[in-house]
């Protein structure tokens, strides 16, 4: 499954960049990598919050997510603009003034208290301005597309309605609620355009395209191609939103605008959708969910909607909410509307988020149903490149920890980038920590993976490529170089929490042990890190994947899981090791071949041989008939035990 199919997408582009776009100016710098100004702010508490607002007298209200305090932003439009829309995220300090939009971090808060300017903290002015420069040039392109975009209700004939409405699976939507909702169609792109209002004025601010979903056995994702209207991170919509009513005290959040249009037609209860799908919500949209008592969360069909909606469930305050687990007699909204299902009935149904420390069977036998009945994805999101890793490992889940490790400039990051990119595409968050290439050089390599082509000959194409590329969920960090492991957990944190984060690379281990160490208890020291990455995917039910150098070896040598370095409890506390070898299976240079030797989910391991492609640095372009060889598991010292501190994904919470 996918969340925003990048091939696919491509269907929406020609037509709009002929009937919409504007033409690009001087490229524009997104600041995408974390943390975002300088090292990260030091973690801050809800207590320092708390004791800071009133050693300078600010009152404020205790909500789910946030704290609610008069904002000294709305100043100037009068008392009552000011009243209580001030929401400071509880994790994380950032603010958002809902009478002026105004946002900063914590920092820029004190630094405006402190200071008691009116407006916007000074040394964030002409970023400001830029900002709404780029938000003004967005919203013009954004209604631009809007005005070309016709009701459904308004299309030429009832034919091409009655088609359209078929085609994105939607027969069972009346015309008024779609109406409501504000829902267009594009004809010169046959997608829907979806509106995003100033919560203001009402304006059109941006919009979503999406275009029909692809026909059984369709190559290509199950999902629908979608582009947003400001691209990416900037698209933080909450589709519905303006139909809620002030004193609407009970909601329903959704993963597609679709699905909330329908529940709400068939329940009458407010319903919004997520801006970037059923795996993300972005902490600035949690001030707009303060004011509900009751959030019932059906983000999809599937596990991996289930699985963000209780994390989302966490940052929401779990007490207020409630999940409806999707099944095999249970599908998204829209279709469960189409099958005639009493939605009213679902959502009474629905099950409390908030954990209990204990619970008995009868509460757990529900999810273990879902897990056997739903076993192709338990075992997790598959390669697209590499059909021959979805053999031995299955697929790639939450939680668990994978080594990887090669002989020295044999293609570790190449082949990484890769392997992680596929998983982007395919909708998994990604935080990529490269402490030993640049940023820059590693986005170029991946860049070129995801075109599949040497860029550097087709300079012409940069833009199209870059633009499909910048709408991946792929962030980095802007770590270079040895660094503390205590600094990089906590940007892990904060991007799991910001981002939605599911899969973080470290490339490599060793920066993060630190010159000190260099000497005497090394060993040690690595097995520390190894535990803190280890805790960190079970607590987080994020799955890391750590590049660590082998140790040196023979150079006529295999590789094998014993050769990583400080070998014991690195393969303990690992789900999967993979090893990159340049000998075993393979002839001739620039072979190379890649090597499960651990798999705790189900034991298979194996290896596979890999064919480099120079030109696009993948190495997944073979045309060789891929050969797998199944193995027997390498006898490593008690690889099979379980981490002290962790669970595999077969012993997920
Ligand atoms: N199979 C291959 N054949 C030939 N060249 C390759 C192959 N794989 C990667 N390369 C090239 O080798 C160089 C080193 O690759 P990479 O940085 O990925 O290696 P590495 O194993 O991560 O290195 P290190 O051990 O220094 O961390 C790059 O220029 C890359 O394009």
């Amino acid at each position: 499954m996918a969340l925003r199919p990048c091939h696919g997408a491509a269907r929406l582009w020609p037509a709009l960049r002929g009937a919409a776009l504007r033409a690009r100016g001087p490229r524009r710098h997104k600041q995408d990598a974390l943390p975002r100004r300088g090292p990260p702010a030091p973690a801050l508490s809800l207590a320092e919050m708390r004791r800071y607002l009133r050693a300078h007298d600010i009152p404020f209200q205790e909500g789910y997510s946030c704290l609610r305090a008069p904002s000294p932003f709305a100043g100037e439009r009068g008392p009552a603009a000011g009243a209580r829309s001030l929401f400071i995220d509880k994790t994380t300090g950032s603010f958002l003034c809902t009478a002026t939009l105004a946002e900063g971090s914590w920092q820029d808060l004190q630094a405006h208290v402190e200071l008691r300017q009116p407006g916007p903290p000074a040394d964030a002015e002409e970023l400001e301005r830029d900002a709404e420069r780029e938000a003004e040039r967005d919203a013009e392109d954004a209604r631009r597309i809007w005005e070309r975009a016709q009701p459904l209700g308004e299309l030429l004939d009832e034919e091409e309605t009655r088609e359209a409405k078929a085609a994105f699976g939607m027969s069972a939507l009346a015309a008024a609620s779609l109406q409501r909702f504000g829902v267009r169609y594009l004809r010169a792109a046959k997608c829907l355009v979806f509106p995003w209002l100033s919560p203001r004025d009402g304006s059109v601010r941006g919009v979503k395209l999406v275009g029909p979903p692809p026909r059984r056995g369709e190559a290509g994702a199950a999902l629908p191609a979608e582009q947003t209207v400001p691209r990416g991170a900037a698209y933080r919509n909450l589709f519905g939103l303006p139909l809620v009513g002030r004193r609407d005290t009970e909601l329903v959040l959704t993963g597609r605008e679709l699905d909330a249009v329908a529940l709400q037609q068939a329940t009458g209860v407010p319903c919004v959708a997520l801006p970037r799908g059923p795996h993300s919500l972005p902490p600035p949209l949690l001030p707009y969910l303060e004011q509900f008592r009751r959030i019932t969360l059906w983000l999809g069909d599937d596990l991996r909607a289930w699985e963000a909606a209780k994390l989302f469930a966490r940052k929401l305050n779990a007490k207020r909410c409630a999940l409806v687990r999707p099944g095999e007699q249970l599908p998204r909204p829209l279709e469960a509307l189409a099958m005639g299902l009493d939605l009213r009935r679902v959502l009474r149904g629905a099950l409390p988020a908030a954990h209990k420390s204990i619970v008995s069977f009868r509460q757990l036998r529900e999810e273990v149903f879902g897990e056997l009945a739903n076993a192709e994805q338990v075992a997790g999101v598959k390669w697209a490149r590499f059909p021959e890793l979805n053999k031995l490992l299955k697929g790639h889940r939450r939680g668990e920890l994978t080594i990887f490790t090669g002989p020295t400039g044999s293609g570790k990051t190449t082949f990484i980038s890769e392997y992680a990119l596929d998983l982007c595409m395919q909708g998994v968050c990604t935080l990529w920590g490269s402490f030993e290439i640049s940023n820059v050089r590693l986005a170029k390599v991946m860049l070129t993976q995801f075109a599949a082509q040497r860029l550097e000959e087709q300079l012409e194409q940069y833009d199209e490529w870059a633009d499909r590329f910048e709408d991946l969920p792929l962030f980095f960090m802007t770590f270079h170089g040895q660094q503390n492991v205590k600094t990089v957990l906590d940007t892990m944190q904060h991007a799991v929490y910001v981002h939605d984060i599911t899969h973080v690379v470290i490339d490599n281990l060793q920066f993060m042990m630190g010159h000190e160490q260099l000497s005497g208890d090394r060993l040690a020291a690595q097995d520390c890190v190894l535990g803190a990455f280890r805790k960190f995917a079970t607590d987080n039910n994020c799955h890391i994947t750590l590049v660590i150098h082998p140790r040196k070896e023979d150079d006529e040598k295999e590789l094998q899981t014993a050769s990583i370095f400080g070998s014991a409890k690195a393969s303990q506390e690992a789900d999967n090791v993979l090893i990159l070898q340049d000998r075993k299976l393979t002839t001739g240079p620039g072979k190379r071949s890649l090597q499960v030797s651990k798999n705790r989910f189900d034991g298979d391991v194996g290896i596979f041989p890999l064919e480099f492609s120079k030109a696009s640095l993948t190495f997944s372009s073979g045309k060789t008939k891929v050969k797998l060889k199944k193995m027997r598991e390498e006898k490593a010292p008690l690889s099979k035990k379980a981490p002290p501190g962790g669970a595999g994904a077969s012993k997920k919470p």
